[in-house]
């Protein structure tokens, strides 16, 4: 059994954005998962959205990296330096001045030494101790469903790297898929789609930027994307529908709505009966894709809801966790 002395700080440690939750405080951080190196010194020199804002446009001497793919450390050392970052940061503004404990939250099928690595970086940023939910599990509770009810839940958690997908009931996960198919590969397949049809090489950010703009009513059917021409090596603008790019996100959607049947088909009779009658709840950031949900529903006939706040259920759900010590025994 374990107590907390001192801080305790939820981690939402995604592959696209890192969340930071302090007991008293609430959520205190709130950036993309990103850290831009001094590749000489090996020293931090940007985090987060100014990090992000570097990509695709470093020189030698710099590198920005992305500590965590598919939901997992892809790169050790960069991952600590970047809670380390985050910890520094909180007891420089005097948010605490002991070593934390960490609550953080990873996709549900990593392997035990991956699990591991979350520890042992947590604790080589800074932490007292660390201990780790499953994602599927925090953003269930985030998004405030009757977890400890004898009823099934269903989450349907989107983000970066993976979809994780789980039926929970009486505080405890009943069947849990996930695959590495959510809202990087998205912008991958609409890189490639782009190279292949027009010739033009396009940045992350900027394909990222046409997922999240996609049917928005606000802006105009026909967006105008720049990029550089493969053949000519130089500038190039080219406009492209918003039909086209859903065309081109069919297919990763079609594994996500796989991802869920295979759940549903695996999940016992009374759950499964819960389920049909409340429906799915979707969290992560791709939850926000516009007309995703009304896809969803028809593919697996059942109700969805798009949680409020669907980037901050993890998070908010290890904050549950950090006050009631009990879910993590
Ligand atoms: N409005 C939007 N429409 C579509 N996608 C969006 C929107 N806003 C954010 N996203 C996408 O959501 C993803 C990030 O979601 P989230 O922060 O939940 O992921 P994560 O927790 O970092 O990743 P993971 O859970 O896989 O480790 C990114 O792919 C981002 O492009």
């Amino acid at each position: 059994m374990f107590k907390y002395r001192g801080t305790a700080v939820g981690i939402d440690l995604g592959t696209a954005n890192l969340l930071m939750y302090i007991k008293g405080k609430g959520i205190t951080v709130r950036e993309p998962s990103i850290i831009t190196i001094d590749v000489n010194k090996k020293e931090i020199v940007a985090t987060g959205q100014k990090a992000k804002d570097m990509i695709g446009r470093t020189h030698s001497g710099l590198q920005t990296i992305r500590p965590i793919r598919d939901g997992v450390i892809a790169d050790y050392e960069s991952t600590t330096l970047m809670i380390q970052h985050y910890l520094k940061q909180a007891v420089s503004k005097g948010i605490f001045a002991t070593k934390p404990t960490l609550v953080i939250s990873v996709p549900s099928n990593i392997t035990s030494v991956e699990k591991r690595a979350v520890i042992d970086a947590a604790i080589q940023g800074g932490a007292r101790d660390a201990h780790i939910v499953e994602e599927s599990f925090a953003a269930a509770i985030g998004a405030s469903l009757p977890v400890w009810e004898p009823t099934g839940s269903m989450i349907v958690d989107i983000g970066g790297g993976t979809t994780e997908v789980a039926v929970i009931s009486l505080g405890g996960i009943v069947i849990s898929t996930s695959c590495k198919v959510a809202g990087d590969e998205m912008d991958r397949l609409i890189i490639q789609h782009i190279r292949k049809e027009y010739q033009l090489l396009i940045g992350e950010p900027t394909a990222e930027k046409i997922k999240i703009n996609l049917f928005n009513e606000e802006l105009s059917n026909r967006k105008s994307i720049r990029g550089r021409d493969l053949v000519t090596g130089l500038p190039r603008t080219i406009e492209i529908t918003d039909e086209e790019i859903w065309n081109v996100l069919i297919e990763p959607i079609e594994i996500i709505n796989q991802t869920i049947r295979h759940t549903l088909e695996n999940t016992p009779p009374e759950l499964a009966a819960d389920i049909m009658e409340r429906g799915l709840i979707l969290t992560g950031g791709v939850a926000q894709l516009r007309g995703l949900d009304t896809v969803i529903s028809n593919a697996t006939n059942l109700p969805v809801i798009v949680s409020d706040d669907p980037l901050d259920c993890v998070v908010k759900g290890t904050a549950k966790v950090l006050e009631n010590v009990k879910i993590l025994k």
